[in-house]
């Protein structure tokens, strides 16, 4: 049970880490609270408060692999490689799919709404 609850306290340090070095993450954190205030005003219905948690969670996801794997290919190779530029560029690419999927759930729902 304490070896639970450790690994609990290092995921929560991890995501402190995250939110501290990342711009990125601030700025997807402030989108999901702009969402999250967007969704109280036009008082989102159960489905779509699911979606766009669902689009928040998926979106911040990817983005702290996103920083684990850069933080890991920085420390394993700072001379540039053709093979680090592929990784790096592979975990952006992630975050990207996951950004353009959550902006047309998000265009989606505001458009059933108009
Ligand atoms: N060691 C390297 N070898 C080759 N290319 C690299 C290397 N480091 C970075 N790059 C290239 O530069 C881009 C930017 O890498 P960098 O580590 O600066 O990420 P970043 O600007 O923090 O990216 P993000 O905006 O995704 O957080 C990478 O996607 C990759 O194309």
């Amino acid at each position: 049970m304490k070896k639970r609850i450790q690994s609990f306290a290092h995921a929560i340090r991890g995501i402190r880490d995250f939110i501290a070095c990342g711009t990125n993450a601030k700025i997807q954190l402030a989108c999901a609270a702009l969402v999250g205030g967007l969704g109280l005003a036009l008082e989102f219905t159960g489905s779509e408060w699911i979606a766009v948690t669902l689009c928040a969670g998926f979106v911040l996801s990817a983005e702290a692999l996103n920083t684990a794997i850069e933080e890991l290919a920085n420390e394993v190779s700072p001379e540039r490689k053709e093979s680090i530029r592929r990784v790096k560029d592979i975990a952006a690419g992630a975050v990207l799919i996951a950004a353009v999927t959550s902006l047309l759930v998000a265009a989606t729902l505001l458009y059933s709404r108009i």
